[in-house]
């Protein structure tokens, strides 16, 4: 097996690329996803392949050093999440499935031969929805179908110091548990193919699976594809998405060339394996060559039986899907549009965001809630979204404050308080965000968090709303900014109506000097009054 090195930039030059109507593209993609249980796939040692990156072969145990003599024992946890998978994708669990060894020779592969499921794998068919409403695909609606998913064991590690001339072997990732889930080549163009991976990896994460990361290589994808019905080559090595596409093109473009020049029968006729460098497909072997597996069931473990009530367990424990949540946060009473609604629900990969998506999305709908049990129906489903998606994340993000920590102080019956406050207008806009900054750099600090009193808050730093404001002096506020202007053109476009914006800049001094207590409206109705506005 030759592997290359991984490649993590990508120096492919940005050009144009269009799809030939004379050349049909076909694309299946195998996809790896390691697991992330708590131990791994056939040995007790802790599945932590990343975080001990630093120290080499600590994770291990003497089965996944291969020490002669020891026996698999298989993880169960491994094999309740690919279930879990398995009834996410409507995939038909097999109920007797079955590992089977996979030989072949390399340093980080000690056993000599992977353990996989070749003959007879956990499950079947199943399928992933793309549309062009939530997934921005060109097609209204498309269905990929997955042909199987298999439970595997992931290699050991290879690093080669060419200056030092030696090669080295890390066994922390040996036996970490692995799907692979292969689908039909039923992709036609790029962006199914990305969105497909998005949604994949969306959905892992969502299931609490697998991290879902391409770039630590827990996520793997292998993209095969073909044109105008010649054999498939299949590209490896494809270390994050911006390579998978560019792969893509780089290989449709060479494979196009061939065509074009005649030369198909003779060097299309055989499926072939290529890496990617970066900026190029390279050929890595033709799959006629390819070593002999020599496949055949491990007879050290024993079937997976499941009874049907474990996989109907699983199904009614699975939580609600993505693409479920997508649509009840678009329509009524949140009518969120899709991009704020994937912020709830597309799980990022948790290094560095200040919440989980879970958290984010329970935070967002318990406050809703609240919000809609004050003001029944007079309801603003924007007030909610704006503030919690773009005040309050905006916020943690510049404070690098958890939202686990924030919601103690501000609960979502602290927050929804806050949102009625600025519905009813007893609370500026723009006190509550200097509120709200004010709550959460506060709580930063704090060791012991309580739920924050707003009352008290809004009477300490007199942040109220004036309600009545005398009509004489809001007048004499306006005539004294006006006085002050100097700029009579300006004047003149706001009165004419040429230059009706400009009024807002009036609108503007005005909540300046009265520090944003009172209503802007009221504001650009005594502007309007002095100046004899007619528009
Ligand atoms: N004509 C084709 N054009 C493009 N893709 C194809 C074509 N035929 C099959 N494929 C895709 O090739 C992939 C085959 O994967 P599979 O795991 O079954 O075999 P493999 O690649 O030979 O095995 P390995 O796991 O050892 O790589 C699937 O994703 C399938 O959709
Ligand atoms: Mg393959
Ligand atoms: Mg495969």
């Amino acid at each position: 097996m030759i592997r290359l090195a991984r490649n993590y930039g990508s120096k492919a030059v940005k050009q144009d690329f269009h799809l030939l109507p004379d050349f049909k593209l076909k694309c299946g993609l195998e996809i790896h996803t390691q697991l992330s249980t708590q131990n791994k796939l056939f040995s007790h040692s802790t599945n932590d392949p990343f975080a001990s990156a630093n120290v080499p072969n600590f994770h291990t145990s003497f089965f996944d050093v291969a020490l002669p003599g020891t026996q698999p024992n298989l993880n169960l946890e491994a094999v309740l999440f690919a279930v879990k998978l398995a009834v996410a994708l409507k995939s038909e669990v097999n109920l007797s499935s079955q590992f089977d060894r996979k030989h072949y020779f390399y340093g980080d592969q000690p056993l000599g031969y992977q353990i996989t499921q070749h003959y007879n794998p956990l499950a079947k068919g199943g399928s992933i929805e793309l549309t062009k409403a939530l997934d921005g695909i060109d097609q209204e609606h498309i269905k990929i179908d997955i042909m199987q998913l298999q439970i595997e064991q992931d290699t050991g590690k290879s690093i080669y110091r060419e200056s030092e001339h030696v090669s080295l072997i890390d066994l922390n990732r040996s036996n970490v548990p692995l799907i692979e889930m292969v689908t039909l080549p039923n992709f036609t163009d790029l962006k199914q193919i990305r969105s497909f991976i998005k949604k994949y990896q969306n959905l892992v994460r969502h299931l609490g699976i697998s991290t879902g990361d391409l770039e630590t290589g827990a996520m793997r994808v292998d993209v095969n594809m073909s044109i105008n019905d010649y054999c498939r080559v299949e590209l490896k090595n494809l270390p994050n998405t911006s390579s998978i596409m560019n792969a893509v093109k780089f290989e449709y473009k060479r494979q196009v060339d061939i065509i074009r020049r005649g030369d198909a029968d003779e060097l299309l006729s055989t499926p072939e394996t290529r890496g990617w460098t970066g900026s190029s497909t390279v050929k890595l072997r033709s799959k006629e060559t390819t070593i002999d597996y020599r496949y055949m069931p491990d007879p050290e473990i024993p079937l997976i039986e499941l009874s049907p009530d474990v996989v109907a367990g699983v199904k009614t424990s699975l939580p609600v899907l993505p693409d479920e949540i997508l649509r009840r946060l678009m329509s009524k009473p949140y009518f969120l549009s899709l991009k704020d609604a994937k912020i709830l629900t597309v799980n990022g990969n948790g290094r560095d965001q200040q919440y989980t998506q879970s958290e984010l999305l329970t935070f967002y709908l318990d406050t809703f809630e609240e919000y809609l049990a004050h003001v029944k129906e007079d309801i603003n489903p924007k007030l909610p979204t704006n503030w919690i998606i773009h005040e309050l994340l905006g916020n943690l993000n510049r404070l690098q404050f958890p939202l686990s920590k924030a919601l103690q102080t501000l609960t979502p019956s602290k927050f929804a308080e806050l949102l009625v406050l600025i519905h009813e207008g007893t609370l500026s806009k723009a006190s509550g965000k200097l509120l709200l900054f004010h709550i959460l750099e506060g709580a930063k600090g704090s060791i012991d968090l309580l739920p924050v009193d707003l009352s008290a808050l809004i009477d300490n730093f007199e942040l109220n709303a004036i309600q009545d404001v005398d009509p004489e002096e809001l007048k004499k506020i306006c005539s004294d900014i006006l006085s002050q202007l100097n700029d009579p053109k300006l004047l003149e476009g706001i009165i004419t109506g040429k230059k009706k914006n400009s009024l807002k800049f009036l609108v503007g001094q005005g909540m300046r000097l009265s520090q944003g207590r009172v209503k802007p409206q009221l504001f650009e109705q005594t502007f309007k009054k002095l100046l004899k506005i007619t528009w």
